[in-house]
């Protein structure tokens, strides 16, 4: 078929279009659609890039507030695993209740110390945020500075900045060498000092620490004290109650104490953690968080935004924070306010070698009163050995020991605080004029109104009697024990056999008041019920804790498991032997509990003992206890018998003084009659005089006129 002809050219039609205008057309089509969609793309690209930016950078910043002060550094396990050989076992530096402490580098060559936790669970957990959310909000040079964390699937980390003298624990207690001199050990309890001073005063609201014990004081380069450890710590929230109520409204504090003890309920008007502040004097921090998410109100009170440094302001590790930008290109925001001099002269209160010159033997002996046969024994250590034992003629170190906790953990059941009642009582009778029945009066209906005395009366008289009978039954304190702890034990099983085998071997079994475990436990079981059960009814959460061969000062250092594994177990309120009695017993946690752990450390720093060191020899037993073992001290006006051995005669008497001292205001049984750690600062600088020291602490009245009442009062009861 012949093709049609083109038509002619006419200037009425359109001018025919040459193939190659077509494909130009296309072509500046095709290019504009092409970058049309190359700006759309990237656009695109540059908006997703930006949201995973964002999404990045959060993640980087603590859980469940993304605008905490200051951002920690998100580790991946990778990056840690990396640092410590794989979590090598050469690399382990520590093991505590919670986890195991690794040493790592980084890969800019910084020291890290990394803690992993062991298990997790509720309570881990709780501590781990706590120590996010405290710890990684503040910065001091009084404390370990927390750099970073990992959290994926089930494994958290918390890193540190790397402590290259490790704890005081170690120090004391680990190869026996003297490492820690005179000065040394006054600069750490100094440091210690101003930490709390940093954390009950420089923080808005103020952080109690909760946990103030020899292992969570770490020791830098130059042993300079830093505290560790904030799983236990508490950010104080001012609320309806007052803020402390031992020390900032006693009259109303008190009245509210009694109507609860009346209503025998003190749990039940216990605020609950996490509720709004208008109802709560302290906040459970982790937690309150954990509420948040279904609590809008908690969240407003419990905000760690709220933590912020007042007017007193610290200088922050500058050295470490520009060491970590180098690392990850990130720093914190710090403080740079210069602390000033550490002037610290030696003006303190002089060691009255007056007191410790008097003969206070004779009232002591009386004290001990009961003992007939073993007066040769008690004459020395009074009314701390009336447990001993009957016929066999020798100290029970386990008696001693069970005693003790059952004394110190629940200030209801404290027999120790009926006995310094009852000596007030009976020098009251004695001396009117003298000055110190003024505080007896002002303490007296508080301690009453505490019910820290009146419960206890069935049981003294119970216990009167059987110590003048002297047929105390013996209770096998293994059933008790077992009884109480056996679901914890068991889990060790084989921890628990070789405790058995200990305790075969290397004791008598040991006995334990009845009274005393049936007061404690009808005390827990009942307030248990309602508050202790998630806050702390008094247990070995963590069990015997289990230390490597790494961690020095450890049981493998020394003969004695039981003490050394009592005063280093943390329960859910704190470690036994530290923690504050009004605080083991399910009080609040106040700072006053910080100024008790800290009595005990100075003592133990001083000293170079554990707070319970039970040796195998009954000789040593009188020294058992460290803080009954001062206030023996103390009483007989000899308290620099309780300095360490190990200083000899090299270390300041006055400075030893003081420091015995304080702890022992410190250690006073009514929170309130503890000093503030403003002042205890102020003592230690030399800057403040010492408190005059209570009563209970202070040197006995003349023998002659306290015996005669004594034997009086005695009489009259008989
Ligand atoms: N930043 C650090 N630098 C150096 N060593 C550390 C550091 N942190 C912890 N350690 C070591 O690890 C040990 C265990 O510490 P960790 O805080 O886990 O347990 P703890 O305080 O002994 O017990 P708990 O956690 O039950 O109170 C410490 O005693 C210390 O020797």
């Amino acid at each position: 078929m012949p093709s049609r002809p083109f038509p002619p050219s006419s200037p009425d039609l359109p001018s025919f279009r040459p193939p190659n205008f077509l494909t130009k057309t296309r072509v500046l089509f095709l290019a504009l659609t092409i970058s049309a969609s190359l700006v759309i793309l990237s656009s695109i690209i540059y908006f997703l890039y930006h949201l995973w930016q964002s999404l990045v950078n959060r993640a980087k910043t603590i859980p469940f507030d993304s605008s905490a002060p200051l951002k920690l550094e998100r580790f991946s396990c990778k990056e840690l695993k990396n640092a410590t050989n794989d979590f090598d076992g050469a690399n382990v530096i520590g093991k505590g209740g919670s986890g195991t402490v690794f040493r790592g580098i980084l890969k800019c060559g910084k020291l890290i110390a990394i803690k992993r936790l062991d298990a997790l669970n509720l309570q881990s957990e709780r501590e781990f945020q706590n120590e996010l959310q405290i710890l990684g909000g503040l910065r001091s040079p009084f404390l370990v500075t927390l750099l970073g964390y990992c959290v994926e699937k089930n494994c958290r980390i918390l890193v540190y900045e790397y402590m290259p003298n490790r704890s005081l624990q170690e120090s004391l207690f680990g190869d026996g060498l003297l490492t820690l001199g005179w000065e040394r050990r006054f600069e750490i309890i100094s440091d210690v000092a101003r930490a709390l001073e940093f954390l009950h005063l420089g923080c808005d609201p103020p952080v109690i620490h909760g946990d103030i014990k020899p292992s969570n004081i770490l020791l830098d380069f130059d042993y300079r004290a830093k505290i560790s450890d904030f799983g236990l710590s508490r950010i104080k929230v001012e609320g309806e109650f007052g803020v402390d109520m031992f020390s900032q409204d006693l009259g109303k504090s008190q009245e509210l104490w009694k109507s609860q003890e009346l209503s025998g309920n003190l749990a039940a008007d216990t605020p609950a953690i996490g509720t709004p502040v208008e109802s709560a004097s302290e906040v459970d921090f982790a937690l309150a968080l954990q509420a948040s998410s279904s609590s809008k109100n908690s969240r407003k009170c419990c905000d760690v935004k709220a933590l912020n440094l007042n007017s007193v302001t610290y200088n922050a590790n500058i050295a470490f924070e520009s060491d970590m930008k180098s690392c990850h290109g990130k720093g914190k925001e710090v403080s740079t306010v210069d602390l000033g001099g550490d002037d610290w002269n030696n003006r303190f209160v002089p060691y009255d070698d007056e007191l410790s010159s008097i003969d206070h033997s004779k009232e002591l002996n009386f004290v001990a009163g009961s003992g007939v046969d073993d007066a040769e024994d008690t004459k020395q250590w009074g009314k701390d050995w009336w447990w001993k034992q009957d016929g066999s003629g020798e100290l029970c170190s386990k008696d001693y020991v069970t005693e003790w906790i059952g004394s110190q953990i629940c200030p209801s059941t404290n027999p120790d605080w009926d006995d310094e009642k009852k000596s007030i009582h009976e020098k009251r009778g004695l001396d009117v004029s003298t000055p110190v029945d003024k505080l007896e009066n002002a303490n007296e209906p508080q301690l009453q109104e505490f019910g820290f005395g009146n419960p206890n009366k069935g049981f003294e008289k119970k216990e009167l009697k059987s110590r003048k009978n002297h047929k105390r039954k013996p209770r096998k304190m293994q059933e008790w024990w077992k009884e109480e702890h056996l679901a914890e034990i068991s889990k060790k099983g084989n921890k628990l056999k070789n405790l058995e085998t200990k305790w075969k071997k290397g004791f008598k079994m040991p006995r334990f008041g009845r009274w005393m475990y049936l007061h404690r436990r009808k005390n827990f079981r009942e307030q248990s019920q309602d508050k202790c059960d998630q806050n702390g009814e008094f247990s070995f959460r963590r069990g015997w804790k289990k230390k490597t061969a790494h961690s020095v000062g450890s049981d493998v250092y020394s003969g004695d498991l039981f003490s050394r594994e009592l005063s280093s177990t943390t329960s859910m309120r704190g470690t036994l032997c530290y923690v504050a009695p009004e605080y083991g017993g399910c009080g609040y946690l106040m700072e006053k509990a910080d100024i008790y752990s800290l009595g005990v450390l100075i003592l133990v720093v001083v000293s170079g003992r554990r707070p319970l060191h039970v040796l195998a020899s009954p000789m040593k037993l009188e020294k058992a206890n460290l803080i009954s073992w001062c206030r023996q001290l103390a009483h007989a006006g000899n308290i620099l018998e309780l300095v360490d051995e190990r200083l000899k005669d090299e270390y300041n008497k006055d400075q030893a003084s003081l420091c015995i001292n304080l702890a022992l205001s410190c250690l006073q049984k009514m929170p309130e009659l503890r000093p503030e750690i403003g002042e205890i600062v102020k003592i230690l600088k030399g800057e403040m005089d010492l408190p005059p020291l209570p009563f209970e602490f202070s040197p006995s009245p003349p023998s002659k006129l306290y015996s005669r009442s004594r034997r009086k009062q005695t009489a009259t009861t008989e």
